[in-house]
């Protein structure tokens, strides 16, 4: 039987970066910068979810469910994922940021076929130098080891996998893939690149 798979968009920080604007919904070439995460993943998942602390309302247009950190104060994205893993039946979860508008097309069964190849509990997706510590395909029943963490005071998700059995995946083949827009100035070039090509 295949696994099932659901994805969460994390869209829950602040965003200084950004001058505070609600990155998710930051406009990029005419659509708001999850509308392009979305096209990405949805083929390659059963349901998504919208992880958002603010304009939930907006969010929800989008046609997914949408939930907002269970822990309050912005902790990071680990509370993100803490709450989409208790949202989600699936075998996998599958986490990625609302800023990486680039997202492989093929993550989810590049993922997948390396935690099977080393039974692993999770991956993490690397550009082939860094790794991706917000693109992961978890089990969500690794959720109270994670929230365990996140109570004790830890906000590192690197810190976290680096606890359970992980496999690194490569995207090195696709350089743009992970290409993370945290400001006006990567907004703007990323856009001028995509209007080139
Ligand atoms: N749920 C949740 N997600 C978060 C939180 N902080 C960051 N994230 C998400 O984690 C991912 C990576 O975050 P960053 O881009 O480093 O941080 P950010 O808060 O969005 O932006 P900066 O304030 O500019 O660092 C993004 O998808 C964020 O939406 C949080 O407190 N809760
Ligand atoms: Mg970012």
């Amino acid at each position: 039987m295949s696994s099932q798979i659901d994805a969460v968009i994390l869209a829950g920080g602040m965003a200084r970066r950004m001058g505070g604007d609600d990155k998710g919904l930051v406009e990029l070439n005419g659509e708001a910068m999850i509308k392009h995460t979305i096209d990405r993943i949805k083929p390659q998942v059963k349901e998504i979810l919208i992880n958002a602390n603010r304009n939930q309302t907006r969010y929800a247009e989008f046609g997914f469910k949408v939930i907002s950190d269970e822990h309050s104060g912005f902790l990071g994205p680990l509370a993100g994922m803490i709450t989409a893993m208790g949202n989600t039946a699936a075998d996998y979860l599958l986490v990625v940021p609302c800023d990486c508008p680039l997202l492989p097309t093929d993550l989810v069964p590049r993922m997948l076929a390396a935690i099977k190849a080393e039974d692993a509990e999770l991956a993490v997706a690397s550009d082939g130098e860094y790794e991706q510590p917000v693109v992961l395909l978890l089990k969500p029943s690794l959720r109270d080891s994670m929230k365990a963490f996140l109570e004790a005071g830890e906000r590192k998700v690197d810190f976290w996998y680096a606890k359970h059995h992980f496999v690194v995946e490569s995207f090195a083949d696709q350089p743009n893939a992970f290409v993370n827009v945290n400001t006006p100035e990567q907004k703007q070039r990323l856009a001028a690149e995509i209007n080139q090509s």
